[in-house]
């Protein structure tokens, strides 16, 4: 398999390769030259199977020619382990639960760092393991992180032996629980960062940074968000576990997807150009709605960033949506880079009539404010006794309110455990105690480890270059 750059103007790279990259050197998005797409034959003869073993043969076309068969599968089988010494601790790895009649919740949240983030970062941290030991390479991590891909990518790599990673978070912009599964991840190679800015400062400088590595003095630096390739790879496989679950692919199900950096729904619209039938897919956001405003109203403009309850949503920019305007675009990575150059230069993006009109058909979309979050979290929680965290329940609001047909079955994205997010949950009138999962029973009391620097990237590269080596300058 390769990979082309959605601006059209950097080398195709092999999967090893793309895993190793962060942006391409055009500043564009790596995304497979063709994708690869599965016979409704083929994806009914998956039911049933464990989620790793559909784990290998939803994304073994992605990685061919990179990781060897029986490589991919013993990573596969180590990543979405269950049990006492297993990674997940549901044994269905990514259960349904059903809400009401024909309504479920996918939950995403039984991870290590209870989010659905750790699908993809388990699964990227053992692929560079492996890669980085056959290669005999150290290299130098930089993600940005509204709250939960932080932790995910430390927990996923803290066993990698060849790489420092450095995770930027807004300064004092993430939940209690979110930072302390970050900061209290003890290792010379583990460096956090609170910035003193929003999530579209750190996810700017980490991007800068790929433009520039000068500072990085020859090592090479990894993305571990979704602008990685693999992050969304892995994403793909939860659309086909959920809807071989409901019949699928024989039914058709239609998705409601929280969504802040366009990754996860991304995903999803991947899974349905490979065969998966999916007859609706819901963009769902909080109050920063950029991408809702694009899909209502052809207007991809930047906004000034609101603090939510659900913070993890908090992005102004969404990394992603450059994916599917290349898509939009007949795959023309010239057009694409003209208008991701004068969006860099304005502010402003919207594309040609035909071309929104298309997206309308791909995606529905709803913004919800935080009341209405608080609203459905209590409404939820009176119906069934479930507690959901904002985001999820920004999917149940946005499913109810867009849903087109009663018969098809409609799965919400669980994208994190309630426990996160107290405040939401809190504000939403529930008085039930959560508690935290054993393995993180004294988080609150655990030491924790920070550097809190300015919004200048400067300073943010100063410092990883001069800890980038086990915590030594590079
Ligand atoms: C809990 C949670 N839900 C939803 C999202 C949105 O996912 P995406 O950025 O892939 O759209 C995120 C992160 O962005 C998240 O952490
Ligand atoms: N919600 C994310 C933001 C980063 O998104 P990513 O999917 O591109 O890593 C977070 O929690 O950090």
């Amino acid at each position: 398999m390769r990979y082309i750059s959605t601006r059209g103007q950097a080398p195709a790279l092999n999967f090893e390769d793309v895993l190793l990259a962060g942006l391409a050197t055009d500043g564009g998005l790596y995304v497979p030259e063709n994708l690869p797409r599965f016979t409704m034959e083929e994806i009914a003869s998956w039911a049933g199977l464990p989620y790793h073993e559909l784990a290998f043969r939803v994304m073994r076309p992605f990685v061919t020619g990179s990781i060897p068969d029986a490589d991919f599968k013993k990573i596969l089988e180590e990543t979405y382990s269950t049990g006492p010494d297993g990674v997940f601790a549901h044994n269905a790895v990514a259960p349904l639960r059903q809400l009401n009649g024909n309504e479920w919740v996918l939950e995403l949240f039984h991870g290590p760092t209870l989010a659905f983030k750790d699908f993809a970062l388990q699964l990227l941290g053992r692929l560079l393991d492996h890669v980085l030991a056959k290669r005999g390479e150290r290299v130098v991590i930089m993600g940005a992180t509204s709250g939960d891909t932080g932790s995910a990518a430390i927990e996923g790599c803290r066993r990698c032996d060849n790489v420092d990673i450095f995770i930027l978070h807004p300064h004092e912009r993430v939940s209690d629980v979110q930072r302390r599964q970050m900061t209290s991840i003890l290792g010379e190679n583990i460096h956090n960062i609170a910035i003193e800015g929003n999530f579209d400062d750190c996810q700017e400088m980490v991007k800068a940074s790929f433009a520039d590595q000068a500072f990085l003095k020859g090592t090479r630096l990894v993305a571990v968000n979704s602008i990685n390739w693999a992050r969304i790879m892995a994403q793909i496989v939860y659309y086909f576990h959920a809807a071989l679950q409901l019949g699928g692919p024989a039914r058709s199900v239609a998705f409601s997807v929280p969504t802040g950096n366009f990754g996860d729904i991304f995903a999803g619209y991947l899974a349905r150009n490979m065969g998966l039938p999916i007859s609706q897919l819901i963009v769902a956001t909080n109050r920063n709605d950029i991408l809702h405003r694009f899909m209502s109203g052809n207007r991809y403009d930047k906004d000034t960033l609101h603090h939510s309850l659900s913070p993890s949503m908090d992005i102004m920019v969404s990394s992603n949506f450059e994916r599917l305007l290349f898509d939009l675009h007949g795959r023309n990575g010239l057009a694409v880079a003209e208008l991701m150059n004068s969006f860099k230069a304005t502010g402003k993006l919207s594309v040609e009539e035909d071309r929104w009109i298309e997206a309308r058909r791909l995606f529905d979309s709803l913004a919800v404010d935080d009341e209405e979050t608080c609203r459905t979290i209590a409404e939820v929680f009176k119906n069934t006794t479930e507690v959901l965290d904002p985001h999820t329940a920004i999917g149940v609001r946005a499913a109810r309110e867009c849903r087109r047909s009663l018969d098809t079955p409609m799965v919400i994205l669980g994208t994190a455990h309630p426990v996160k997010f107290p405040e939401a949950v809190e504000k939403a009138g529930i008085g039930k105690l959560l508690e935290l999962p054993k393995h993180l029973f004294d988080l609150h009391e655990r030491e924790e480890r920070s550097t809190v620097l300015p919004n200048d990237i400067k300073a943010v590269q100063g410092f990883v270059s001069s800890h980038g080596n086990r915590g030594k300058p590079l």
